[in-house]
């Protein structure tokens, strides 16, 4: 489709306004010889064929105007197929250039003596007039051009934006929804042309236009939920601010779906683990674990991890999990020992905005919100707080969740698996552990036994880490030295697991030989076994440890890492023992 043929109406009228003036007949052909617009005899013979008439054709290729003032006899016209039956008696043609590039001809014609007169009386003021209108005709070409180009920017734009799945709401200085893409759309559930015009306070009750520019301006994220069109919306929105060349036009706001939002929260700490693959050892007391996570795994009930530190207790609640029918849902876990008490509360439940000093605009979710449909795992429960033992009671028994701070509480469905090292009963018959909640979680007890309890797997763990290192540090290490072995399987392992592997990725970083040698295992080793105490309470001694640890390593969060992983203890409980001595300097 040439040019001109885009704006043949355009043209057209144009003509007609030009015949009506001069009196004379007006045509206009595009650059492949088709007419676009005529009038007179012309008009009404616009076809897609090309004419045959060569001083068009002279026109578009030299670019430059002619006069013709005697048709027939011209020495353009003698090459004119149209010569026998042309009928025309003068003619004055102007090229229509649109960035250099001629696109058309325009050509003033007379049919009649009058006419002729006309044209040839005055043509060179013609052919400046011709000279003008053929710069209009460019400029509309031009036009249609750059509306053409917004349009299919306009389709592109808004493709990309619906093919996102967020919602976008596009809101005026007045609170007027001015545009929304598919996903906004559907969140808000209201057909397309009603939502158009709409304020947004009639679909967020409560939000206005003040209150998002003011939340585009902090940045904040915010958490809605509200009733639409009788479906209930819960969602994080985004506020930015629509700023044009004329200043701020309004809002943008991008609304992501809660419930989306959970899955990939989710899905981000399951990768690794859920396939079970990683879970190594195939001794008599794994393979009791491994049938009872598998039996728990086909039911709903609450599931009591035991086990020392770094026995992989979270391992298998992530096992249990992905084991579970609820696998295609969360999993959140997180550790009561490692977050002060003061903040656990709010971490478990979430707040409603406003709810203390600090808290976020528009609230947050807590775990068990987060988790809802799937599992929480709630590691270190022995260090459970009593007050949130008896929070956590109430979830349990009546399902419904109470932000901090909120007046009405939510429904929750969400399977526990607990874990902890430490002696429950003791506590219980101590008064420092509620006895009711004990029954709730211990639905179904597994005890994970210590590494020293299983020697059965050192070797599968052991490869696998000597080979999982030798990747990582880009070394070739042939295997271990017979006596360099023997020592490892010697090893008590208190840290279980976690210590092997870090041992093992000390052993694959820092051997210079071809081999693992005794020498380098019991520089390690002998570290954490062979500090001389004098006897003494084993809770001095490991004080003691601690304290020479963070003596050597500092007691920045750095320190602190680094002393719990020479330890061969997890950083929370590092934190949780820092605590329990409660010293100046000492507690985490
Ligand atoms: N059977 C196993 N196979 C492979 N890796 C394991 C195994 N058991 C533990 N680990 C590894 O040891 C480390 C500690 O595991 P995990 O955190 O599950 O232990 P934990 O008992 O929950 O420890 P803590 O009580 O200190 O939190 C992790 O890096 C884990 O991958």
């Amino acid at each position: 489709m040439s040019k001109l043929f885009n704006i043949k109406e355009s043209v057209q009228q144009v003509v007609e306004a030009i015949a009506s003036v001069l009196g004379v007949e007006v045509t206009v052909v595009d650059n492949e010889l088709r007419r676009i617009a005529g009038t007179g005899r012309y008009a009404g013979d616009v076809s897609n064929m090309p004419i045959k008439a060569t001083i068009f054709d002279q026109v578009l290729q030299s670019g430059k105007g002619v006069i013709i003032d005697n048709p027939g006899k011209n020495s353009v016209c003698l090459a004119c197929e149209a010569q026998q039956y042309c009928s025309e008696m003068a003619q004055v043609c102007c090229p229509i250039v649109v960035e250099k590039q001629t696109v058309g001809v325009i050509a003033l014609v007379a049919f009649t003596a009058k006419q002729k007169e006309t044209l040839l009386g005055q043509q060179q003021s013609l052919f400046g007039f011709l000279d003008k209108m053929a710069d209009l005709l460019a400029s509309k070409v031009i036009e249609q051009e750059q509306l053409t180009q917004l349009e299919d920017t306009k389709i592109q734009l808004e493709t990309v934006l619906n093919t996102v799945h967020e919602g976008i709401i596009a809101i005026d200085c007045n609170g007027c929804i001015v545009d929304f893409n598919a996903a906004g759309q559907k969140m808000i559930g209201i057909p397309a042309d009603k939502i158009m015009g709409m304020n947004v306070g009639q679909v967020f009750v409560d939000l206005s236009a003040e209150t998002l520019l003011r939340h585009a301006k902090e940045r904040a994220n915010r958490e809605i939920s509200c009733w639409i069109a009788g479906r209930q919306l819960h969602c994080i929105m985004t506020v930015n601010v629509w700023v044009d060349s004329g200043g701020i036009k309004g809002i943008v706001a991008t609304l992501q779906e809660m419930a989306k939002v959970k899955k990939i929260v989710s899905r981000y700490g399951l990768e690794i683990d859920c396939s079970g693959n990683r879970i190594l050892g195939n001794s008599a007391g794994m393979k009791t674990v491994k049938e009872a996570i598998t039996m728990a795994s086909r039911t709903n009930a609450s599931v009591c991890i035991r086990g020392e530190s770094g026995t992989g207790k979270e391992l298998f609640a992530r096992l249990l999990h992905c084991s579970s029918q609820r696998k295609q849902q969360p999993f959140i876990a997180i550790n009561c020992a490692a977050i002060p008490d003061n903040l656990l509360e709010s971490e478990l439940f979430g707040y409603e905005e406003g709810a203390f000093t600090g808290a976020r605009r528009g609230g947050k979710p807590g775990k068990f919100e987060l988790a809802n449909g799937g599992t929480l795992f709630l590691d270190e429960i022995g260090d459970m707080p009593m007050q949130l033992q008896a929070k956590i009671l109430r979830v349990l028994q009546e399902k419904r969740i109470e932000r901090v701070g909120a007046t009405q509480s939510q429904p929750v469905d969400v399977r526990i698996i607990s874990a902890t090292h430490k002696d429950i009963e003791e506590m219980i018959k101590n008064g420092q552990f509620r006895q009711d909640l004990y029954y709730r979680i211990n639905v179904f007890p597994v005890t994970i036994p210590p590494l020293r309890e299983r020697k059965d797997d050192l070797p599968e763990l052991i490869k696998d880490f000597l080979d999982r290192y030798q990747v990582m540090y880009a070394k070739e290490i042939t295997g271990i030295d017979d006596d360099a072995y023997a020592l490892l399987v010697d090893y008590d392992w208190p840290g279980n697991v976690r210590e092997l592997e870090n041992v093992m990725e000390y052993l694959v970083s820092t051997e210079t030989g071809a081999a693992i040698s005794r020498q380098n295992v019991s520089r390690r080793i002998q570290r954490g076994k062979t500090i001389s105490l004098d006897i003494m309470p084993i809770a001095q001694a490991e004080r003691q440890l601690i304290q020479t640890a963070l003596a050597k390593f500092g007691t920045t969060l750095e320190g602190k890492a680094k002393a719990a992983e020479a330890l061969g203890i997890s950083k929370a409980t590092l934190y949780r023992k820092l605590k329990e001595y409660a010293e100046p300097g000492l507690e985490g």
